[in-house]
């Protein structure tokens, strides 16, 4: 599992260590990690040109004195510095008696040592960054993007929220960030993710409490040990069923992917309510199908509801007052009212993209991609449900109350290649699938988020990929999974 911690519980676990510590001993775990790292991006370091972007903090020291050791195996490195006053002391005399160069950050606009650079080592702001870089440091920001070189960020790509995600402007674009005791929140969600590249994590000895994690990522083990098996006794009973409310005239293929996604989530058996029954029987004749409603269909242990219902809400309140597991998705986000979602006592899953989550919000759906964490955590507030907000970063909140261990997760596994229509329909059958299998809400939701994103990736292999072909690749990640 990766977890990610914010600031404030960052600080408080460095505070703890420095009391331990010789003074200036985690700068330097810090600075021999990020030198490290850099040695290794760069192949050969000796005769190669690094520049440090310094800003006026402890962010400004790590690169300083990372610079030095990188200096000392020969390697031309001149530190710009954003606030010479302020930059750091003992930093700045080791690159300096390392055979460092130290100029002032405007030298770069005459002697273009930025865009002539093997290497550029962001140390503007890490954790201590507020708000929008300020315009110098916008500039060098600029300067790097422009660069032939790479870019390394040091704990943090400058500019980025570190605890939410969000981006205010010009932010440095990391070819790879190496980061300090703990991932924070914004190198795991976008937009700020986008700007980090690859992570590499350095453990300068950190402790930091479990249950104070701001956000986690499942990885292949843990979602191994989640995925439903069947046991000598089970029957399809007993495995689970779930009842898929989907399609219409108009949209009959949103109940095929739905069903396609179900049919390889777990669960033993996959009934169908609906008008698109032919549609559905005619690709999956192992469903089970009923014209509705939803509550003479036989029993479920969850329902998935929504992909392509257009305006037909005739099942809504049947599913909704049903003591199991609801997923609800798309047409079926518009159609629910809040109240009524709020008053369930079994869980609800609902699985907006940034669109139907920006109009449940009443905000622009610019707005919610800005600031996804604190969109999906809102709506799993006013809903009292888990909530899988999907995108270019997957999030997944779940109801307030649900427990301090319970923190937001982020699934790691997607791929643009997803963004294709009708993919969404087989995620909320495959989630809807482990609800009826016996996960756990939000377990249910990172699982299936993450097979989905697997999946799709598996299925693209780098060409373009159709919702068919992904929920055809579940059985393949699943095998890959349980290893
Ligand atoms: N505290 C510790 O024990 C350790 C800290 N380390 C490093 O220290 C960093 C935190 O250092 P600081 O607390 O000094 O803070 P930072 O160096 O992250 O940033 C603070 C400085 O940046 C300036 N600044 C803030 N917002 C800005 C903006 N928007 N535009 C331009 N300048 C801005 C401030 O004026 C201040 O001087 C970490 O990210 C990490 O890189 C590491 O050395 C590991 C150990
Ligand atoms: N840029 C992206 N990167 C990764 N995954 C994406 C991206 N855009 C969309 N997705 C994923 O693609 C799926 C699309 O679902 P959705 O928007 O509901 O489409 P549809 O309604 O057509 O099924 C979701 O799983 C979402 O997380
Ligand atoms: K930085």
């Amino acid at each position: 599992m990766r977890t990610a911690y914010d600031v404030e519980t960052v600080r408080t676990a460095e505070r703890a260590l420095m009391a331990r510590l010789p003074e200036g001993a985690l700068m330097q775990r810090a600075a021999a990690g990020l030198a490290a790292a850099c040695a290794d991006l760069l192949g050969k370091v000796y005769g190669s040109r690094i520049a440090l972007l310094v800003g006026s903090g402890d962010n400004g020291g790590d690169a300083l004195y990372a610079g030095a050791r990188l200096a000392r195996r020969g390697a031309g490195v001149t530190a710009l510095l954003l606030s010479p006053d302020r930059a750091h002391a003992s930093g700045l005399a080791a690159l300096r008696s390392a055979g460092g160069t130290v100029l002032g950050a405007e030298a770069d606009a005459s002697t273009g040592i930025v865009g002539r650079a093997d290497l550029v080592v962001d140390g503007i702001v890490g954790i201590g960054g507020k708000g929008g870089l300020r315009p110098r440091a916008a500039q060098l920001a600029t300067a790097a993007a422009a660069s032939d070189g790479l870019t390394v960020a040091v704990d943090l790509p400058s500019g980025v929220d570190a605890d939410t995600g969000t981006v205010h402007g010009e932010a440095v674009r990391a070819d790879a960030t190496v980061t300090f005791g703990a991932y924070k929140p914004g190198l795991l969600v976008d937009p700020a993710r986008a700007h980090a590249g690859a992570l590499r994590l350095i453990d300068i000895g950190l402790e930091l409490p479990p249950g104070r994690a701001e956000l986690t990522a499942l990885q292949h083990d843990d979602v191994a040990a989640l995925l439903p098996e069947p046991a000598g006794e089970s029957d399809k009973y007993r495995r689970g069923v779930v009842g898929v409310v989907a399609g219409s005239a108009r949209y009959p293929g949103a109940a095929v992917l739905a069903v396609a996604g179900a049919l390889r989530g777990g669960a033993g058996a996959v009934r169908y309510v609906g008008p698109a029954a032919q549609a559905v029987l005619s690709r999956f004749p192992e469903t089970l199908v009923s014209a509705g409603p939803p509550a003479g269909a036989g029993r479920v242990q969850a329902w998935v509801i929504g992909p392509g219902l257009g305006d037909d809400a005739s099942g809504l309140a049947d599913v909704l007052s049903a003591d199991v597991p609801v997923l609800i998705d798309a047409d079926g986000l518009r159609l629910a009212d809040a109240k009524t979602v709020r008053a369930r006592t079994a869980p609800t899953v609902m699985t907006p993209h940034a669109g139907e989550a920006a109009a449940l919000l009443g905000v622009e759906r610019g707005r919610v991609e800005a600031e996804r964490l604190a969109s999906v955590r809102e709506l799993a507030e006013r809903y009292a449900a888990t909530v899988l907000l999907k995108g270019s970063t997957t999030l997944i909140a779940p109801p307030p109350g649900d427990g301090d261990s319970s923190p937001t997760r982020v699934n790691p596994t997607g791929t643009p290649w997803l963004a294709t229509a009708g993919s969404g329909d087989v995620l909320s059958g495959l989630t809807g699938s482990l609800l009826a299998a016996g996960l756990a809400p939000a377990d249910a939701a990172a699982t299936g988020a993450y097979l989905h994103g697997l999946a799709a990736r598996h299925a693209a292999d780098g060409a373009p990929v159709s919702a068919q072909d992904v929920a055809a690749a579940i059985p393949a990640v699943w095998r890959d999974v349980r290893g």
